[in-house]
């Protein structure tokens, strides 16, 4: 069923680097295996999408939306097919990766109408503003979202007119192809979306590649970083980062208590914790009614159902990306505790397999604990005694992604809001499950100020303003010092 190949100028050929492979974490059977794209590679695919772009930018925008359609098409004919592979290959129950094939298809539509929002044509009589795309842009996409969230970017890039070089996730690559493979047999002209599998030898000379354009980056803060200092003077390309957080969520004794139950439930372990946006520190009000809370919130934990991506009934949570992903994890639970963290729930290894972790929830309150994202089914819970103090716990990391408020009193929630620093700031709604129709993005260590999906149209083009006439004429009157 896969190539194990690499996609360039229309082809599906063997790739010229390191052998890789990807494996379902549930049970470690192999799912793909093929060699990674080198640096021969990887410039070639540059230059067929050189060529390619050109055509393609010249094209008008119905005729890129028709594409656009066509593809999203395909996308729905494979959508079980598709759901079943990035359920395995990632590890997600069959029900999230329905939602995630779901947001795909979903993405074709918001991405034509973003563009025409906030890019497309105007004019205000001789005030003309127009858009243009950047050239051959490149996509680097995390394992979390190995269809969803490198489609957040090639949809809206290729709609705009750049060329794209893909480069998935290395966890990931089956799931690519098949996205990939969908692109192709909608029509795609050769060239304009091409496939390099690999580690981050490929993402980095990717990223060193005279040709690009631009750099759209979905992954983690430690790469987002090396990749900024990489681009640092370099003003010719543009570059988009996507990266994680250490989101906090603010509880206040409310009334809603089971359904603020169910968002914290969602916030925190949806996706096994894998989610940029997932809740990492819960802050719970000290006294009787944050104990109680916490109480109901522990039972329900211990109670999600964990298991493998086609079991029956559906768990909520599958494993982990990988064996090695679920150690990490584990270590850093014990610093957590070394440091002098309560395990309140620790998270545990599970029977059915290397990858599975039960959800944990561990108290840090009073401790001074490393500013870090753990990316899994980790909940850090921290009691605060007022809401200000809340807050500036809440603040007191360098990420911004994502932060929550439960609590029914609209002014406290305001009061949060004008303090908060986050790109994504709910209230009594989960951090996770962000709306394609709003930006996505994050300050600090999550972004560099180039938000996603409704404001990807942003980084996918830029703005030429013109005022124009079809003729020079004369002002009324010329300026001092000037003869004709
Ligand atoms: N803000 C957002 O929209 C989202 C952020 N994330 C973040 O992504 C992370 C999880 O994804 P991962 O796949 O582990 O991220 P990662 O940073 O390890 O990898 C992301 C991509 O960068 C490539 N890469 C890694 N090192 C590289 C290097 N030195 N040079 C060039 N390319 C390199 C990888 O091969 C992959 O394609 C989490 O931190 C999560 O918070 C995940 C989803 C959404
Ligand atoms: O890109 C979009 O359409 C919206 C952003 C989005 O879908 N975010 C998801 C997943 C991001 C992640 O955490 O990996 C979410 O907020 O749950």
């Amino acid at each position: 069923m896969h190539t194990g190949q690499l996609f360039i100028d229309g082809q599906w050929r063997e790739g010229r680097g390191a052998p890789l492979q990807s494996f379902n974490p549930a049970d470690g059977t192999l799912l793909w295996q093929g060699r990674s794209a080198d640096v021969r590679d990887v410039h070639e695919a540059f230059l067929a999408a050189r060529v390619a772009q050109s055509a393609w930018a010249e094209r008008e925008p119905a005729g890129r939306e028709a594409l656009l359609r066509a593809y999203a098409e395909c996308l729905r004919q494979r959508s079980e097919a598709l759901a079943l592979l990035i359920a395995r290959e990632v590890g997600k129950p069959l029900w999230e990766a329905r939602g995630e094939v779901t947001s795909m298809i979903g993405k074709i539509e918001l991405s034509i109408r973003a563009q025409a929002e906030r890019a497309g044509t105007r004019q205000d009589g001789a005030q003309v503003l127009r858009h243009r795309p950047h050239g051959v842009v490149a996509v680097f996409g995390p394992y979390n979202f190995p269809g969803h969230l490198p489609n957040g970017h090639i949809v809206p890039a290729l709609l705009a007119g750049n060329a794209v070089i893909f480069k998935p996730s290395e966890q990931t690559p089956a799931v690519a192809e098949a996205m990939v493979a969908c692109w192709q047999d909608a029509g795609l002209p050769p060239g304009l979306l091409n496939l390099l599998q690999g580690e981050r030898d490929t993402g980095a000379a990717i990223a060193a590649d005279g040709e690009l354009d631009g750099l759209f980056f979905t992954g983690s803060s430690r790469t987002g970083a090396l990749l900024h200092r990489q681009f640092a003077g370099d003003t010719r390309r543009i570059l988009a980062l996507e990266m994680g957080g250490n989101n906090p969520l603010i509880v206040r004794p409310l009334q809603a208590v089971d359904a603020a139950l169910h968002d914290v439930l969602l916030s925190a372990f949806l996706s096994s914790g894998q989610r940029c946006s997932c809740a990492r520190r819960l802050l719970l009000p000290e006294g009787d009614w944050g104990e109680a809370f916490l109480q109901r919130l522990l039972a329900a934990t211990a109670t999600l159902r964990v298991g493998a991506c086609e079991d029956q009934p559906q768990p909520f949570m599958g494993p982990l990306i990988s064996p090695r992903a679920a150690q990490q994890l584990l270590e850093a639970q014990d610093q957590l505790l070394a440091l002098g963290a309560r395990a309140l729930l620790p998270m545990q290894r599970l029977p059915q397999g290397a990858a599975f972790l039960s959800p944990g929830l561990i108290e840090v309150s009073g401790i001074d604990v490393p500013d870090e994202e753990h990316f899994g089914p980790l909940l850090q819970l921290i009691r605060y005694r007022e809401l200000d103090q809340a807050i500036a716990i809440a603040n007191a990391t360098r990420y911004g992604l994502a932060a929550g408020f439960f609590g029914e009193d609209e002014a406290e929630y305001r009061h949060y809001a004008r303090r908060a620093r986050v790109g994504v700031l709910n209230w009594n709604r989960p951090t996770t499950g962000a709306s394609g129709a709003l930006p996505f993005g994050g300050t600090g260590a999550s972004g560099n100020h180039h938000p996603s999906a409704w404001y990807a149209a942003d980084y996918c083009n830029y703005p030429v303003a013109s005022q124009e006439a079809p003729q020079a004429s004369l002002p009324a009157q010329l300026p001092p010092g000037m003869q004709l």
